[in-house]
């Protein structure tokens, strides 16, 4: 039985604007390492709430979240967001790419901020990374001249770029067609397959979500 990376222990959210109202009721949660999993549920369920709170940007919450046995409720904002860049990859439905810079330069921003390694060892990991999605030869064309699901795979490239613990996806596949949508999936299928990558996709994509190891249905801010 895999480790758990990511726990949760009754957490509960309140809106208070303009009226109290209770967006995440008591949601106990564990996920492996390894784990693909989807978060579903329809509009206003309460999806992007926690999908805020598991990858620590939100930490106005009751009850507990530890990732990899640290306890993170309580931690102030500066550990938290040195935490979030170590640990935490981002894939959003846009891709927020700079469209100026190279998808190689994209993909290195990250482990340039976080300033961990000398720029010719992060140029090489980036590299790697760029290698493992199957668009090297991309690498020193300016993001905005790349194909839409391209863009999309500089964007996990970059998620990757600083061995994160866990990817969050928020709609990874929303603004692609049917083809690029595959070509999402199968790499986050082949991360989670083949490096042991934990991913958490919060998504409408029905076919993306019946293809992940589990889906988690959220309904009036509870866990189905
Ligand atoms: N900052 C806020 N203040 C007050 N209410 C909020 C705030 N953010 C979200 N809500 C409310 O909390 C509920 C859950 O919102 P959330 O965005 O988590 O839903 P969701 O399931 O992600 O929806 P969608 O699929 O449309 O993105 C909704 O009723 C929303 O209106």
């Amino acid at each position: 039985m895999k480790q758990i990376l990511l726990k949760t222990e009754g957490i509960s959210k309140y809106f208070h604007d303009p009226q109290t109202f209770q967006v995440l009721k008591s949601i106990d949660l564990e996920v492996r390492r390894g784990e693909f999993l989807s978060l579903v549920g329809k509009s206003g369920s309460g999806k992007s709430t926690l999908m805020y709170l598991l990858s620590t940007m939100d930490m106005d919450f009751e009850g507990k979240l530890q990732i990899n046995n640290i306890e993170l409720t309580g931690k102030k904002p500066d550990y938290l967001a040195r935490f979030r860049n170590e640990h935490i990859g981002f894939v959003f439905q846009f891709h927020f790419l700079l469209p100026e810079f190279t998808a190689l330069e994209n993909v290195m921003i990250p482990a340039l901020k976080l300033a961990k390694f000398p720029e010719s060892e992060i140029k090489k990991r980036a590299m790697e990374k760029l290698d493992i999605l199957g668009i090297a030869d991309q690498a020193d064309k300016v993001s905005s001249k790349l194909s839409g699901g391209q863009q999309q795979r500089v964007a996990i490239a970059r998620a990757l770029i600083n061995n994160p613990l866990l990817i969050m996806g928020d709609e990874p596949t929303g603004n692609l067609d049917s083809v690029n949508s595959k070509i999402v999936f199968d790499t986050f299928r082949k991360l989670t397959q083949e490096l042991g990558q934990t991913i958490i996709a919060v998504t409408h994509d029905d076919d993306f979500a019946a293809k992940t190891d589990r889906i988690i249905e959220m309904k009036d801010g509870r866990i189905l």
